[in-house]
């Protein structure tokens, strides 16, 4: 087998991440990865964290690789996928269940196991049930994922996902346990390029408020407030169309506000944000004007510079422009005429991306896939032809000895 390439966890983000796409995109192409300074980049040691280790656990086991090093806080390892066509048996079950027995985020594991999901060349859709937290500081929270990402990726043309919302779990006011079960059809053919550069106006807002009942009137007041204030800098000259949705928390601690606009050219641009200050009692209409000003704020400005993919979304879709066949873009906007840069998660994941599979992003957010899954990649792949001789020069070229 080939040396795998050496990927060094302090770069760019240096955080979580780059550890999930290496792994996502080396259980799928079968080339091997070894990674050290895992998360170097993260206060607190860095390392493998709970959330981490079950993706590349589960990871390991469907693609049947070898996998060296990996338990809780380890730094190094190193992933060697079978070279065999065959994956195993105990992942291929059509129900599938992933179990964290703390809040760690459901959707970044789910963002680790997707690609693989996708594209393994499986025919069966699959039922994936994983527990954790579904509202996680600093990741994807299920109504993202359910609001933003998931018709995003259906828009650029994979198989409709379906997500269940059993139970939340939460980071903050103690942790608790839920769980999102999903169902993802294959694709069986290679994703065709997709273009996400027209954005269109914004033609509706919808609103989701988590928050104590108690604070419900108050939270809407100052929603219809801020609308009134900013209605032309988000609807422009177009009726404004805003719904908004209410859920009780439960518990005086935890506040929750996304607001995902969508453009007539049907894309969705989300921010959010789980509070994460201290909530002090006899204060929370500050945390709900200090939310409301923060999400506002940020949504006008994904708007006003008329990216097609918010910040977020844009480091999430750019494994599946490198697995696609044919140049796939994704316009970042422009602020003051420039071009607005890749946030350094988007810049990391073209790194991980460009060093196992060898795709390239160039400045405008296009990138040529590999056009992973189609037969002829997978005959490349199988019987060691152009593909399979790139990604081996490309492991000699990175790898660790280097
Ligand atoms: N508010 C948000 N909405 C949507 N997606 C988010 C949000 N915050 C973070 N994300 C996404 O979550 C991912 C976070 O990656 P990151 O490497 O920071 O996470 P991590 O695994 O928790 O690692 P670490 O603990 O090392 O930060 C990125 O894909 C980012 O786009």
């Amino acid at each position: 087998m080939a040396s795998p390439v050496h990927l060094e966890g302090t770069t760019l983000e240096g955080g979580g991440q780059l550890l999930r796409i290496a792994i996502g995109l080396s259980s799928l192409t079968k080339v091997p990865v070894n990674i050290t300074n895992i998360r170097g980049k993260r206060s607190g040691g860095g390392g493998l964290k709970a959330q981490h280790l079950t993706s590349v656990q589960w990871l390991s086991q469907a693609s049947s690789a070898r996998l060296s090093g990996a338990g809780l806080k380890s730094k190094e390892i190193t992933f060697m996928p079978s070279t065999r066509d065959q994956q195993s048996e105990t992942y291929l079950k059509s129900e599938i269940q992933i179990s964290q027995n703390t809040p760690g985020s459901i959707n970044l594991v789910f963002q680790a196991i997707l690609p693989y999901l996708l594209f393994r060349g499986s025919h069966f859709p699959v039922r994936v049930h994983i527990s954790g937290g579904t509202n996680v500081s600093n990741s994807p929270s299920h109504d993202y994922v359910s609001q933003v990402l998931l018709p995003m990726l259906s828009l650029i043309g994979i198989p409709t996902i379906e997500s269940e919302l059993h139970s939340r779990g939460w980071s903050q006011g103690g942790a608790r346990l839920g769980s999102i079960s999903y169902i993802v059809t294959p694709a069986t053919r290679p994703l065709p390029a997709f273009q996400l550069t027209n954005r269109g106006d914004i033609k509706s807002v919808r609103v989701t408020i988590l928050a104590p009942k108690a604070c419900e009137q108050h939270f809407r007041d100052e929603l219809d407030v801020m609308f009134d204030k900013r209605e032309t800098a988000i609807f422009g000259d177009r009726e404004p169309e805003v719904e908004v949705t209410f859920e009780d928390s439960r518990h005086d601690k935890r506040f929750y506000l996304l607001l995902v606009a969508t453009t007539t050219s049907g894309i969705k641009l989300g921010r959010d944000w789980l509070y994460d200050h201290r909530v002090r009692v006899g204060k929370l209409e500050h945390v709900m004007s200090s939310m409301t000003k923060k999400v506002f704020s940020d949504l006008i400005e994904e708007i006003e510079h008329g990216a097609c993919a918010d910040e977020f979304l844009r480091d999430q879709l750019v494994v599946f422009q490198a697995l696609a066949k044919g140049k796939s873009s994704v316009h970042g906007g422009r602020r003051k005429g420039e071009l607005v840069e890749p946030s350094l998660h988007a810049k990391t994941a073209q790194w991980v991306v460009h060093e196992i599979i060898g795709a390239d992003f160039d400045v405008e957010g296009g990138c040529e896939g590999i056009a992973f899954g189609s037969t002829e990649e997978d005959v490349d792949r199988k019987e060691g032809g152009k593909l399979r001789q790139s990604l081996e020069k490309l492991h000699v070229s990175t790898s660790k000895d280097k």
